[in-house]
């Protein structure tokens, strides 16, 4: 992608575009990349809101499209220079079989590095996931770690484990010659846990402690951190790394990249509640109410009940045995390989971050304020 300032001229993809990070990328092009002539926004559910970005200076082209369909990616990916593929099955509770993340997230990612090779695309970013690292099975602690401390990546849940062989297969497509004989370039990014506007995890923590007449229990020891890392910013190492692809292709080619910001290292309970306490909502305990064994008894019964009840109704509750695990587990990050490999810093404080968060909670249907 020549640096030409003058005209607009370069085409995105950005599959999974009509997510919950999907959107602030699509919405962070707009706003931030001014060689931007076409935006593709391919996802398998469209939102209406697509609509409204119609009538800007960038064609915005919404793509009703499954990743899973090969001639269907292919289709959306012919013609593009980069393409973000964010699209996946973001499924810890259940929601979807093991078979069918794995055909949508390795599959899925497959058949976008095949629709590259194949119609001459050579910029590639994958969104993967601080999931492809850990938490392991062992429970293994990775505190403020980077992209090079040693951690044995053992997984079995189906998520982390699809996760983990598309990233590879993204890394392991670098270099390989698209149609025109030029190399694919790709990188994967890995966000640790996403907040901000939008995060569906947060609005279930907020309509349980709703129905608890403003309060949240404490399940999870304080002293257990959790990364986790503003919408706003990992958007925009999307599109930061999007632009120096091609002029730090050497060093940037086959390369991971955790995402990370200044967003503080807390519990995930405790973090949730910098958003949930301003809207109203109170944590009770300052330790967990009810001891471990109980805990995992709790969530253990939740994965029956969600086995049983599922040939009549899809129950898939917060608490189950995978996220008790994770959430009992430290997992933070602390790097700087984004900027010094192509100068990322966040675009939002965690001041920032943090009022926004709010600011879309106190919006949410029968605020608790
Ligand atoms: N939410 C989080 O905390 C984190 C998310 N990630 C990764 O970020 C990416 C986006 O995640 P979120 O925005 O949270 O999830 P999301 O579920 O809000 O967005 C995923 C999008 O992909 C689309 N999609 C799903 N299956 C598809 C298919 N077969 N074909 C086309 N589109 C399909 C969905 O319709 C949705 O719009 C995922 O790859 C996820 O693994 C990584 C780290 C943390
Ligand atoms: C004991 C429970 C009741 O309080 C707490 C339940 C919290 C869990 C729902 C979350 C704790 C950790 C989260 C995961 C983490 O942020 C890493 C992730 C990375 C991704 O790529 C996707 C989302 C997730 C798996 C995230 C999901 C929700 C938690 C398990």
């Amino acid at each position: 992608m020549a640096e030409s300032a003058q005209v607009p001229k370069l085409v995105y993809l950005v599959t999974g575009g009509c997510g919950f990070l999907g959107e602030h990328i699509v919405r962070m092009l707009l706003e931030r990349e001014p060689r931007l002539r076409e935006l593709r926004v391919f996802d398998l559910h469209l939102s209406p809101w697509l609509e409204e970005l119609k009538t800007g200076p960038v064609q915005v082209t919404a793509i009703q499209g499954d990743v899973t369909q090969a001639h269907e990616v292919a289709a959306a990916v012919a013609g593009s220079h980069v393409v973000i593929h964010t699209a996946g099955l973001v499924d810890v509770f259940g929601k979807a079989s093991p078979k069918t993340i794995h055909k949508v997230n390795v599959q899925g990612t497959q058949n976008v590095i095949e629709a590259c090779i194949r119609t001459g695309t050579q910029f590639l970013i994958y969104t993967s996931s601080m999931e492809v690292v850990g938490p392991n099975v062992k429970g293994h602690p990775f505190y403020r770690g980077n992209e090079d401390t040693p951690y044995e990546a053992v997984h079995r849940h189906p998520y982390p484990c699809s996760k983990a062989l598309a990233e590879q297969l993204v890394l392991e497509a670098n270099g390989r010659k698209v149609n025109g004989g030029q190399p694919l370039v790709t990188c994967a990014l890995r966000p640790t846990g996403i907040y901000g506007e939008g995060h569906q995890v947060m609005r279930d923590f907020y309509n349980q402690g709703l129905r608890f007449g403003g309060r949240l229990f404490r399940a999870i020891p304080a002293s257990v951190e959790h990364g986790r890392v503003y919408v706003g910013n990992v958007a925009w190492m999307h599109v930061l790394v999007a632009r120096e692809l091609e002029q730090r292709a050497a060093l940037l080619g086959g390369q991971v990249y955790f995402c990370y910001d200044k967003s503080p290292y807390k519990s995930y309970e405790d973090f949730n509640m910098e958003f949930l306490g301003p809207c109203g909502l109170r944590l009770i305990g300052t330790h967990p109410l009810l001891p471990y064994w109980l805990l995992v008894l709790l969530a253990t019964l939740n994965a029956l009940l969600q086995w049983l009840l599922r040939p009549l109704v899809l129950y898939t509750p917060l608490l189950n045995p995978y996220t008790l695990a994770v959430a009992n587990t430290t997992f933070t990050v602390s790097t700087n390989k984004a900027q010094r490999h192509f100068g990322y810093k966040p675009l939002f404080s965690w001041e920032e971050s943090k009022a926004r968060t709010i600011h879309w909670v106190q919006a949410l249907e029968g605020s608790a304020w």
